[in-house]
């Protein structure tokens, strides 16, 4: 029984629900069927064993009293029958209900994967890594946990007292209800548990999410940590942290620990007065000794898996707790890909149009105002200013990364916000200043992003054009060398070619440069130069300017303070303004000036 693809793609967005236990069912969509016959198998077994001692009784009230016709090894047959089936089913339950929970959670996993891909900018500013691992990972595995076992173990233990008890009544009516007292207590005990134990499980979650954040985060800067030498800091934070978590894990412990004795000490007291009451009703003759028997072997099957229906009901709460962690991230919108209108759907030219345009990010942050200025096909624009100006908001505009908030954006004559984001971001190329390379190799980093399949003669031509050919070739594997983790292995210059090799195969019309020469040598930067001139060529390009030397030759240079323009034109109309471009021109010409200085004294 095969998942069709339809219950694949079955959009989990529907299987959300206020009510954490009606979500569970939706999220089963698809296995539900399976997950019947997983019940039902456990149903049948559960018959099996109760039909094994009726079988007793017979033996003993009916056999051994000489009072049957049947032949002995026909009743040991039977016996064996019964075992033979009830086995069987137990097997064929558990096979079911692995499918249901593995098909459940590999639905599940590939749908966060998609989604959390397709979630805004927005969202991912505000969320933390570690967080979205820790609901993608261990919460999907406690959802599996409860599929696999807590869901199917409560229609079986459900199963299982409604047949026992029936059996039970079929024995001896009064012996009966009086066997099952305890049960509404159990019940509300399990009840009271399952409220704390919720709360205590999502706080445990919570805090293995910030473990997971705090692990992740010293993994990727590791290189910051060591250069601060702040090793012991940073193990004194995650000490702290991981105290946390043991404190909450303990606390979730002590709950569960107590919850056991208090159900253990009321099952086996209503287990000791269910013999009591039986035997003495089996010594005043008011039942048999078969019945007796039987009624031994069946209350135990009816108050211990009431008791783990207690259990039961306290691990549900964790699987609902998860249920909910990972709704909370399926239940937020996707970032429509591919919705509004093209007028223009082969490639852009690359005019770009900002009028009057305004963007605050969700937390009130106003990070631009009142942008305005006109960019002609194949042009380049500079954007300097201090940091925190706003240039990284304002090229981010440009993929619709976020939307502006006020004004226009217009792209080739149309509003940018009416064009679909999957063909602006075809039409657009970004080289960022750290920027990040897959652990995969490098051909496959240098055609990630097109969709085409790319030749490696093509390959090779990007990566000449950015002067990164030569260093590839000096790899042991070549093109094939895979790329450490985070690039680790290559230098920052490399990785920045590399990038520039990617962007360059996906032939963009559109491009943003974070302005990527200043953080490497003279020599690196030369090479970098050469590799963006290439890249360059016949596009529109918005550099983001940390050094005047390497925008002087821009077509237009916007200079920003507060989210503001404050000045604009070329470098030579710029350097006769009084202002901050000239300011700044002044103080780098000087240290640039000192430096040379330096290393020629040093040299002599
Ligand atoms: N995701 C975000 N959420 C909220 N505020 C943000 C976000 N990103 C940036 N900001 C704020 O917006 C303003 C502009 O930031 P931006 O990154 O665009 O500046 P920048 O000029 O590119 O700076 P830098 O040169 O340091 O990179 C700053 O005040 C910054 O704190």
């Amino acid at each position: 029984m095969q998942p069709s693809t339809d219950t694949l793609n079955y959009d989990l967005k529907r299987a959300y629900s206020k009510n954490r236990l009606a979500g569970l069912w939706r999220l089963m969509t698809g296995f539900r069927s399976t997950y019947m016959v997983a019940t039902l198998a456990q149903g049948m077994a559960a018959l099996a064993k109760t039909a094994t001692y009726f079988l007793l009784r017979y033996f003993v009230d009916t056999y051994l009293s000489g009072a049957s016709t049947v032949a002995l090894p026909l009743l040991a047959v039977s016996f064996l029958a019964l075992a033979a089936l009830e086995g069987g089913f137990t097997f064929i339950s558990a096979t079911f209900a692995s499918r249901t929970a593995e098909g459940v959670t590999r639905r599940l996993r590939n749908y966060l994967y998609d989604h959390i891909q397709h979630l805004t900018f927005t969202y991912h500013d505000n969320t933390q890594t570690g967080e979205l691992i820790e609901r993608s990972t261990s919460d999907v595995d406690a959802l599996k946990r409860f599929f696999a076992d807590q869901a199917i173990s409560v229609g079986r233990i459900i199963l299982l007292f409604i047949v026992n008890f029936v059996a039970l009544i079929n024995l001896n009516a009064s012996l009966a209800w009086r066997s099952v007292v305890v049960i509404p207590i159990v019940v509300a005990i399990s009840t009271i548990f399952f409220h704390y134990i919720s709360k205590a499980y999502e706080a445990y979650q919570e805090q293995e999410a910030v473990l997971s954040t705090a692990l992740q985060e010293n993994l990727a800067g590791v290189r910051v940590v060591k250069a601060f030498a702040r090793q012991d800091f940073e193990k004194e934070k995650f000490e702290t942290q991981n105290f946390e978590k043991f404190i909450r894990g303990k606390r979730l412990l002590i709950l569960n620990s107590f919850f056991w004795p208090v159900t253990d000490v009321l099952c086996t007291a209503q287990v000791l007065y269910g013999y009591f009451t039986g035997a003495s009703m089996a010594i005043h003759g008011e039942i048999t000794l078969g019945t007796y028997l039987a009624y031994t072997g069946l209350i135990v099957w009816i108050i211990y898996p009431m008791r783990n229906l207690g259990r039961l009901i306290v691990q549900m709460s964790t699987g609902m707790v998860s249920y909910g962690r990972v709704m909370d991230i399926i239940k937020q919108d996707r970032e429509p890909l591919d919705d509004g209108t093209l007028t223009n759907p082969e490639q852009a030219k690359g005019e770009i149009h900002f009028e009057n345009v305004g963007f605050a990010y969700t937390d009130g942050t106003t990070a631009l105002q009142n942008i305005t200025f006109s960019v002609k096909p194949g042009q380049v624009i500079a954007l300097l200013g201090s940091t925190g100006s706003g240039k990284t908001t304002l090229v981010n505009l440009l993929p619709r990364f976020y939307e502006y908030t006020s004004g226009r954006i217009f792209l080739d004559g149309q509003e940018l916000n009416t064009i679909p984001r999957r063909w602006l971001r075809n039409q657009i190329g970004i080289v960022e200043q750290e920027p990040f390379l897959f652990s995969r190799s490098i051909e496959e980093n240098i055609s990630y992003g097109v969709d085409r399949k790319v030749t490696k003669e093509e390959i090779e031509a990007a990566a000449c054009a950015a002067a990164i050919h030569d260093v590839i070739l000096s790899f042991p594997e070549g093109y094939r060398t895979v790329v450490g983790e985070k690039g680790v292995t290559l230098s920052g210059g490399q990785k920045q070619r590399i990038a520039i090799a990617r962007t360059l195969l996906k032939n963009p019309r559109i491009l943003i440069l974070d302005d990527s020469t200043s953080s490497v040598d003279t020599e690196t930067e030369a090479e970098i130069q050469s590799a963006l001139q290439s890249l360059m060529k016949d596009r529109t390009t918005f550099i983001i300017a940390h050094r005047i030397q390497s925008i002087q030759s821009a077509d237009l240079i916007l200079v920003m303070d507060k989210g503001c323009i404050t000045q604009r034109g070329t470098h030579s109309e710029l350097i006769n303004q009084t202002g901050m471009y000239r300011q700044i021109f002044e103080i780098q010409t000087r240290v640039e000036e000192e430096l040379e200085r330096e290393i020629a004294s040093v040299r002599n």
